[in-house]
C-alpha cells in the first residue's frame, strides 16, 4: 500500500506551476494578488471636505461664538462632482459639501450645524481651527505608495482600495478551475422521489464546497451513471473547462467500478491502495481530451466520509498553493478525551470534536469510524490524526489534529 505522504506528493504533482492572469477587479474576490500593487493616484486625489458645512479662512471666524456670530457671505455652491477650480476671496464663504473639492484660500469647514444653513449670508456660530474638516490629497495614499503586497488575498476592502485606485485589472494567481463528477447508478438528485436501493447525490455538492471553500474557481455537474462509455463522454465534456477534475466512486475492487474500469483502459491515471482510513482507494493523474487537452484528474471513493477527509489530505494543500494561498490549516497536538482503536497499516482520520478540559483543550472523537457516517462529520471541527503504526490511544495521550 502506497503511503499518504507518497500520495500525497504523486496529487501534488499534478498541479502545474502558478500562473499569473489579469483579471477584472469585480471578478478578483477570493484570488491573491501575483505582484505588488503600486497606487497610481493619491488618495484623495484633491484637497476636500469632511463634512457638510462652509469653506472658510479660519481666521476669518476665529472669534465666532452663538454670542457673537460671523457672518459672511455665500459666493459659491460647491457639491461632490464639481470640476472647477474655485478660488475663496477674503470674507466670503462657500457652501460645501463632503468631497467636493476645497477652493483655494479656504483652510477650514464649518460644519452646517454651526450655521444658519443660508444660502446668502451664513451666521457662523462656532469658530475652527485651521485644517478642521479638510482631507489632505494624499493623506490616505500618495500615488507610488505600495498599495497592496504581493500575495495579498483579495477581499472586500481590498477589491474597495483597487477600484478606488481606479485600477480596472489586478493580477493575480488563476484560480483552478475545479469540476467534481460523481458516479454511482444508485444516485439521485435532491428532489426527487427515491427509489428502494436509490440515495441522494451528497459528494457532488460537498466536494465542490470543499474546493471553493479552499478558494477554488469550483463547481459539480450532474452525476453520471456506472457505464464508462457514458462516463468517458461526460469527462470529456467537461474537460475543455477544467484545471483539474474531481471524481467520486466507482474505484474500489467490486464489479462495476466505473471510474476505474474506464481510466484503466485509456491509461494516464494510476490506481492505488493507500494506507489509511477512510480513503483507501483512491487514483491520480491525466485524462487527455478529444481536443488533445490534459486535464490533471484525482478520482476519490465515493464513501462520503473518505470522499471529503481525502479532499483533505491530498487536495487542500496543492489547490491553496496553486492560487498563492498557504495551506491554512492548523494542526495541533491536544490529549485525546476518549481512547481510541484504529486498524494496524492505516493512519487513521478519526472525526473530532475540540473542547476544553481542566488541564486546556482536548479533542473528542465522534462516531464509529466506517465512511458512511456523514452526520459526524458534519458536526465534527477536527480530524484526529491517528499514525499509521498505532493501534490504541489511551485517553489523556496526546494526539495530533487537524483544526478544520
Ligand atoms: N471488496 C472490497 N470492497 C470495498 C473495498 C475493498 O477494498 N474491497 N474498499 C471499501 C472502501 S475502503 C471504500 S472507501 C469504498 C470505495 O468505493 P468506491 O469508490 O468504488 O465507491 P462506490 O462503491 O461507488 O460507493 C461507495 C459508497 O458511497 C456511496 N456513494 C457513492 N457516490 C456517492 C455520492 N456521490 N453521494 C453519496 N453517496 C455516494 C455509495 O452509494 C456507496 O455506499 O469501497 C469499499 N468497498
Ligand atoms: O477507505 Mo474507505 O474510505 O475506509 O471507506
Amino acid at each position: 500500500m502506497r503511503s499518504v505522504a507518497d500520495h500525497r506528493a504523486a496529487v501534488a504533482a499534478l498541479f502545474p506551476d502558478r500562473r499569473t492572469v489579469s483579471v477584472p477587479v469585480p471578478d478578483a474576490l477570493g484570488a491573491v494578488t501575483a505582484t505588488e500593487v503600486t497606487a497610481p493616484i493619491g488618495l484623495p486625489g484633491f484637497d476636500n471636505s469632511a463634512m457638510d458645512g462652509y469653506a472658510v479662512r479660519a481666521t476669518e471666524v476665529a472669534g465666532a461664538t452663538a454670542t457673537a456670530p460671523v457672518r459672511l457671505a455665500v459666493a459659491e455652491d460647491i457639491p461632490a462632482g464639481r470640476t472647477d477650480h474655485l478660488v475663496l476671496a477674503p470674507g466670503t464663504a462657500h457652501r460645501i459639501m463632503t468631497g467636493a473639492p476645497l477652493p483655494d484660500g479656504a483652510d477650514a469647514i464649518v460644519p452646517v450645524e454651526y450655521t444658519d444653513a443660508a444660502t446668502d449670508i451664513v451666521t457662523i456660530a462656532d469658530a475652527v481651527e485651521t485644517g478642521r474638516h479638510i482631507r489632505r490629497a494624499g493623506s490616505d495614499i500618495e500615488a507610488g505608495e505600495r498599495a497592496l503586497s504581493a500575495g495579498t488575498r483579495l477581499g472586500a476592502p481590498q477589491l474597495g482600495l483597487l477600484a478606488a485606485l481606479g485600477l480596472a485589472d489586478v493580477e493575480v494567481f488563476h484560480r483552478p478551475r475545479v469540476i467534481v463528477l460523481s458516479t454511482g447508478s444508485e444516485l439521485v438528485a435532491p428532489g426527487n422521489a427515491l427509489a428502494y436501493g436509490q440515495i441522494y447525490e451528497s459528494n457532488g455538492p460537498m466536494l465542490a464546497a470543499a474546493a471553493v471553500e479552499a478558494g477554488a474557481d469550483a463547481r459539480h455537474v450532474h452525476f453520471v451513471p456506472d457505464d464508462p462509455s457514458g462516463f468517458l463522454a461526460r469527462l470529456d465534456e467537461i474537460s475543455g473547462d477544467a484545471d483539474l477534475i474531481i471524481t467520486s466512486g466507482g474505484v474500489s475492487a467490486g464489479a462495476f467500478e466505473v471510474v476505474k474500469e474506464a481510466l484503466t483502459t485509456t491509461g494516464g491515471v494510476e490506481f492505488v491502495k493507500v494506507a489509511m482510513q477512510p480513503g483507501m482507494p483512491q487514483g491520480a493523474g491525466h485524462i487527455r481530451s478529444t481536443a488533445g487537452r490534459d486535464v490533471p484528474i484525482v478520482t476519490l471513493p465515493g464513501n462520503p466520509v473518505s470522499a471529503l477527509v481525502s479532499f483533505e489530505v491530498f487536495l487542500r494543500a496543492p489547490l491553496r498553493a496553486a492560487m498563492g494561498l498557504p495551506p491554512e490549516r492548523e494542526r495541533i497536538t491536544v490529549p485525546v478525551a476518549a481512547d481510541i482503536r484504529s486498524p494496524r497499516g492505516k493512519r487513521q482520520f478519526l472525526r473530532g470534536v475540540l473542547g476544553t478540559g481542566p488541564d486546556g483543550p482536548t479533542v473528542d472523537p465522534i462516531g464509529p469510524p466506517s465512511s458512511h457516517h456523514l452526520r459526524y462529520l458534519a458536526a465534527a471541527d477536527a480530524l484526529i490524526d491517528v499514525p499509521v503504526d498505532t493501534e490504541s490511544v489511551i485517553a489523556g495521550t496526546r494526539v495530533e489534529v487537524i483544526v478544520l
